[in-house]
């Protein structure tokens, strides 16, 4: 099997390592490699077959790449027909993606939709990861069966993801972007403000407050936690900070006291209605879908510390993409590089930059769900697939 990996640049090359196939597909890797001497082959067998096909000279730019070959330690064959086969087999999906992790910094230029993405930040289970987990699984499934149904419902705007939509409506059935969900029906959560955020965001000038929130699953490890703390108190930024109590304990000494009124902690934020308020002039969160879209709907720039899931290819779209808003360096809180990324977005060129960008999606969402918007028009037709009314 040969999988172009970066367009003209570097190509895998997937053996079946057993009897002669490998040996075959060596000698094809070894006539394109020498006729193509700019383009990188990964050459992936097991490590037993490699250590046979590489004793003699191979052209520079074929670069073995050796995986297990799933025999446990010890093991004892029983003679039953290929068992050497569905032991391979078994680990084989596992480590075909444990040697393209090897490469998480490669810039992928063709998964259909995206213009280029960045190997690292595919979520975990779908190409590297655990692949054999229900998780995995499940969505593997899901990808296989979603031809069949009749529509797919999306919490996005077309204008969002043009070309996704474009490659997703080449392959399935009534691709219907009708979001964002917290435009046309917010959470009835966001309307209670137990915690009375808004008044308190009311006492704080335009643009000026960090909001910070991870959603409902990710909170940062303790040391992120407080170096976090740290660089929001160097820098002197406010802030309102979604965080439960059980977390605080993980805060610097006496950062509590010390913050005043110019910082305000909360177990829970009705996040809409506090990223609507004029005072906030950035969100620092996990790039959750929800979040993202929740931003981008009021306009508020970025800090993305992606955990698991989608949070990367999320942080990457936020970044790389809609260019609106940044990651955080080395992808962990610390004071230097927070304060790095606060200065950046609240201040800074690069920040004027963003609120531009992120206005220009604020405004394209809300034609969205407006009258005659993409994700209204959109709406409709998912009604009509329901209720089997086209008039
Ligand atoms: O104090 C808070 C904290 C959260 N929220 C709301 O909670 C939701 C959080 O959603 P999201 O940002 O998507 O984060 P998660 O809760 O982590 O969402 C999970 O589900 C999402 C898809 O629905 C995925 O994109 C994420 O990766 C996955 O972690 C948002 O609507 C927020 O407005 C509040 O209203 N107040």
């Amino acid at each position: 099997m040969v999988s172009t990996c970066s367009a003209d640049q570097h190509v895998a090359v997937i053996a079946f390592p057993f009897a002669t196939h490998p040996g075959l597909l060596l000698r094809l890797a070894r006539r394109l490699a020498a006729a193509a001497p700019t383009v990188t082959f990964s050459f992936i067998s097991t490590a037993k077959s490699n250590a046979s096909l590489f004793s003699v000279p191979s052209p520079d730019n074929i670069r073995p790449c050796s995986v297990s070959d799933g025999i446990p330690e010890g093991y004892v064959f029983s003679g039953k027909p290929q068992e050497d086969i569905d032991l391979f087999l078994k680990v084989a999906p596992e480590e075909l993606g444990r040697c393209l992790a090897g490469r998480e910094d490669e810039i992928l230029k063709f998964i259909p939709g995206f213009r280029t993405v960045r190997l690292g930040d595919l979520p975990a289970g779908v190409l590297f990861g655990n692949l054999g987990s229900s998780f995995s699984t499940m969505l593997h499934k899901m990808g296989q069966s979603l031809h069949r149904a009749a529509a797919v419902p999306v919490n996005a705007f077309e204008e969002l993801e043009p070309e996704i939509t474009k490659d997703l409506k080449s392959k399935l059935t009534k691709v219907l972007n009708i979001g964002p969900f917290n435009l046309t029906s917010p959470p009835p959560s966001s309307n209670s403000d137990e915690y009375g955020c808004i008044p308190w965001l009311d006492t704080h000038h335009a643009k000026s407050v960090a909001y910070i929130g991870f959603g409902t699953v990710a909170t940062p490890p303790p040391n992120e936690l407080a170096a976090l703390a740290e660089a929001l108190e160097a820098s002197d930024t406010p802030f309102l900070w979604s965080l439960k109590d059980s977390f605080k304990v993980h805060l610097p000494e006496g950062f509590l006291e010390r913050m005043g009124k110019n910082g305000k902690i909360v177990p829970w934020a009705p996040q809409v209605h506090v990223l609507a308020h004029g005072s906030i002039g950035v969100f620092i969160n996990h790039c959750g879908w929800n979040s993202v879209l929740e931003s981008i709907a009021a306009g508020v720039p970025v800090i993305g510390r992606p955990f698991f899931g989608d949070h990367h290819l999320d942080s990457w779209m936020v970044e790389n993409e809609w260019k609106i808003g940044v990651r955080i360096e080395g992808g962990v809180f610390t004071k230097n590089g927070t304060m790095r990324a606060l200065e950046q977005v609240m201040s800074g060129k690069k920040g004027h930059y963003l609120r531009e960008q992120v206005m220009l999606y604020k405004e394209l969402a809300h034609k969205a769900v407006g009258p005659n918007g993409s994700s209204t028009k959109n709406f409709k037709a998912l009604l009509e697939v329901i209720t089997g009314d086209n008039d």
